[in-house]
């Protein structure tokens, strides 16, 4: 039995399970997003350049994506310090911290973080999307990328002495690329080898979850531990929801607090609302899926911090829970989203 089985690896070392508390699943605390920059809309180039200050955030909310400043959460190490503090005092206990290689995982800013704060913060191993994989990631082997996996868990990361303690987000997109494949298939391989839990970014396409755990399946993963990110964003057709929770993985509404009328990346998908966003919990619940919910707010950009007059990192403790309750969630059943199934995620088997 390996010295991570029945314990959670935060960036400070291994806990015991029961002392992560309420968790979100799928957050950034520092990393870059500009690989995924989007050219703003015909007619608002101009508006893109203006200062980064509190009176433009009205286009960002719109247009996220649009500019380059927007993309450099790295840059906010003490605004996200202070929102942790925030994040503490409203009961959050843990944060998965999702950034992987591509997209600057910073973990000494992790580490320091966590000390400053006493949020619990685990650190994902692996791979973003393909366009961040460089030409040497390209060209190893599925087993090259497992070793360096498995590494980044049992050993350390990044040169530091920090390890990881998910493997994810593993980032594919739509149509999943060869070299999104091979990570995919060393991501099973590694968390064969350490009975780890998984998450993965799927691409913007119905189909996309389905897909992805197929491959994983097919390459030894271990679905149960497994979650599928993004769902708010992915499927929408409550028959097709059912058919994918059918196959077993943790179903994640992680982008709480954004509201977006034209997602860039996809503009046939029409972003739900918070509204929406706890609808859909409550049927998932109702229909038997309780054990399998996930949520989060996936930060990632600048402007959805509250210094900037986002929601922030308590915004579901805040204002979601609430809602929940509400709508019919109960308690128990809040307190399993957000509190027992993360824990039994997180746990190494
Ligand atoms: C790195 C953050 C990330 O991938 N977020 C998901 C954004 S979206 O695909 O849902 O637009």
């Amino acid at each position: 039995m390996s010295e991570l089985s029945g314990k959670v690896q935060t960036v400070l070392g291994l806990v015991d399970p029961d002392q992560l508390g309420r968790t979100m699943t799928h957050e950034h605390l520092t990393m870059t997003f500009a690989c995924c920059y989007f050219p703003p809309p015909q007619g608002d180039e101009a508006v893109a350049e203006n200062p980064f200050q509190m009176q433009h955030m009205h286009w960002l909310r719109q247009n996220p994506y649009s500019c380059h400043e927007n993309l450099l959460l790295q840059q906010e190490v003490p605004a996200v310090r202070d929102e942790l503090l925030a994040y503490r005092k409203a009961g959050g206990g843990t944060i998965v911290e999702n950034t992987t290689t591509g997209i600057d995982r910073d973990l000494p800013t992790l580490k320091q973080l966590s000390k400053d704060t006493g949020v619990h913060v685990i650190a994902g191993a692996g791979y973003y999307v393909d366009c961040t994989h460089t030409e040497a990631t390209k060209r190893m082997s599925v087993e090259k990328l497992t070793d360096i996996i498995v590494s980044e868990v049992l050993h350390r990361a990044d040169g530091t002495d920090i390890r990881c303690g998910v493997i994810g987000e593993i980032g594919t997109g739509w149509p999943i690329t060869e070299s999104e494949r091979k990570v995919l298939r060393a991501t099973a391989h590694a968390q064969t080898q350490l009975g780890c839990p998984v998450i993965i970014h799927p691409g913007r396409n119905p189909a996309a979850p389905a897909e992805v755990l197929r491959i994983l399946q097919e390459a030894g993963g271990d679905i149960s531990k497994t979650v599928m990110s993004h769902l708010d964003r992915t499927i929408f057709d409550d028959g097709e929801l059912l058919e994918f929770a059918k196959l077993g993985s943790y179903l994640e509404y992680d982008l709480f607090g954004t509201e977006m009328l034209d997602y860039p990346y996809n503009l046939e998908v029409d972003m739900p609302s918070d509204s929406q966003r706890v609808k859909t919990l409550a049927f998932l619940v109702k229909e038997g899926y309780g054990d399998k919910v996930l949520v989060a707010h996936d930060i990632h950009t600048k402007n959805r911090l509250t210094k900037y007059g986002g929601h922030g990192y308590s915004h579901i403790l805040k204002n979601i829970v609430p809602k929940m309750l509400m709508r019919g969630i109960s308690q128990h059943q809040v307190d399993k989203i957000l509190i027992d199934n993360p824990k039994h995620w997180l746990t190494f088997k």
